[in-house]
């Protein structure tokens, strides 16, 4: 509502002031032309229309009360024709017929948004008809008074034709000045609404004052829990310390709680309880007094769901930076981005289909996303599920370039692919927001626990036999 509303409203409140002042103007000269008739007629004619008007205000207020009532509607009715018409979701659209249901989904809905919205227009129009009338009888009254006064000789019919002129036009002047009235009430209430998300609390905020950046990279979670809104704990009473130039491997079920660790280290949330410390010893800092963005100019990471940015590579490598040759270089070998390169597909070929560029595969979007990580050269590196797209040899080589990178770094490593466990110094096994077991894969490997067993059914999987899954 408040997008749809920032192209017109700014503007459109300013003509609806100018349109109710003109209407004040011309309502004030025709009441003093209607002075001439007699002092009270103005005040009559007034006082006839006051209820009517009062009326049609509310009127105009219910329509933006049942605007306000449908946004969520509408949001639905919005989305539906999204799915409809987004390349992301066209596959599935076009394989499991779709296409009528969202069709029919959204004229149901549409349909019995305006069957209410007529519903109440008419009941608001009916509603106004006795005040109508009643304001009609005034000005007929007038009207025949003035008709009176010219047969008795004490007007002349010039004034006849006056009054009747200026009763028409001061009915008009002020039934405009009514509409422009709720028009402008709309606009502000719009207004509000936008001061009121722009002000609203919530999401993290860098701090006035923030502390100065500990120069050693420590990580330190202190009975670290978190919640989703209204939902059960993702992250219960995690207490944990990553030295700064550690790898850490964070495996785990689906749901264990591994990227929403990961979001809080970003401090794309903070926790519900307990802190997250950076540094060691006296100057160790509160990731909350910590300036936001320079906390995160320091972590480069590679999502499970990186951004497909439908720029050339290059700018989605440099997303913004100043281009530095060798580092570029680097990252585009270190990701295998090489090897995604060709004569007709470099480095400045613009990708993805809104502007008609070229398409990559979900591998080489991964690698991609891997190369702008690697061009940021950060202190901390977050790979969460970074080779999930990957043929079995990218995978080795981006691994290889890993290792290699993740030296002197603090690398964080989500992933279900155990193999690639054996690049970190330390795993992590998460179970139900909450870490069951820490070690190294040999440690964790002798201890048979968890990851014992997460380790012995996925080499399985690779054996000439893979014993059945139980069912
Ligand atoms: N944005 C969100 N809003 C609400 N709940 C969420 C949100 N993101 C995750 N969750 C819930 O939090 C819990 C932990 O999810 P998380 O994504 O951290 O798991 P994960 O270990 O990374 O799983 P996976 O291996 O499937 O990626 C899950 O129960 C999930 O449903």
């Amino acid at each position: 509502m408040l997008q749809d509303g920032a192209s017109h409203r700014p503007l459109n409140l300013l003509s609806t002031l100018v349109y109710a002042l003109r209407n004040v103007v011309a309502a004030v000269s025709v009441a003093a032309t209607l002075l001439l008739v007699g002092w009270w007629v103005p005040l009559v004619v007034v006082a006839g229309l006051l209820p009517l008007l009062s009326r049609q205000m509310q009127f105009y207020r219910l329509g933006w009360s049942l605007f306000i009532q449908n946004t969520p509607e509408a949001r639905e009715v919005n989305y539906l024709s999204r799915v409809a018409l987004r390349h992301e979701y066209a596959k599935e659209v076009r394989l499991y017929g779709l296409a009528p249901h969202l069709q029919r989904e959204a004229l149901t809905r549409t349909r019995a948004y305006q069957d209410t919205l007529r519903a109440q227009r008419t009941r608001g129009l009916l509603a106004l008809l006795p005040f109508e009338a009643l304001s009609l009888l005034v000005t007929g009254g007038l009207f025949a008074f003035v008709v009176a006064q010219a047969q008795a000789g004490r007007v002349g019919a010039g004034s006849v034709a006056l009054v009747v002129t200026a009763l028409a036009a001061l009915r008009q002047e002020l039934s405009g000045l009514a509409e422009m009235g709720s028009i402008g009430t709309q606009h502000l209430s719009w207004f509000a609404k936008l001061d009121a998300f722009l002000n609203a609390p919530g999401g993290v905020q860098s701090p006035a004052q923030p502390r100065p950046l500990p120069a050693d990279g420590t990580i330190t979670l202190e009975h670290v829990s978190f919640a989703y809104r209204d939902q059960p704990p993702a992250l219960q009473d995690v207490t944990l310390t990553i030295p700064a130039g550690q790898t850490v491997a964070i495996v785990g079920e689906n749901g264990a709680g591994k990227s929403t660790l990961i979001k809080l280290l970003l401090r794309y949330y903070d926790p519900t309880a307990g802190r997250i410390l950076i540094g060691t010893g006296a100057a160790q800092t509160d990731l909350r007094d910590l300036d936001l963005q320079m906390w995160r100019a320091g972590v480069a990471a590679v999502f499970q769901d990186f951004a497909r940015f439908e720029w050339t590579l290059r700018e989605n490598i440099l997303l913004g930076q100043a281009q530095d040759d060798a580092r570029l270089n680097a990252a585009v070998q270190g990701s295998g981005l090489n090897t995604v390169l060709t004569d007709t597909r470099t480095l400045d070929t613009r990708l993805g289909q809104a502007f008609g560029g070229a398409d990559l595969s979900g591998g080489q979007w991964q690698k991609l996303a891997t190369a702008r990580a690697l061009y940021k050269g950060a202190r901390v590196l977050i790979l969460d599920e970074p080779t999930a797209a990957l043929d079995p040899r990218s995978e080795a080589e981006v691994f290889g370039t890993f290792a290699a990178l993740a030296r002197g770094r603090t690398t964080l490593l989500v992933t279900h692919r155990l193999g690639s466990v054996l690049m970190a110094d330390r795993v992590l096994v998460m179970k139900a927001g909450q870490i069951i077991e820490d070690g190294t894969h040999a440690a964790l490997l002798a201890r048979g626990g968890e990851y014992a067993d997460l380790w012995a059914l996925q080499a399985r999987q690779y054996e000439d036999q893979p014993e059945p899954i139980p069912a």
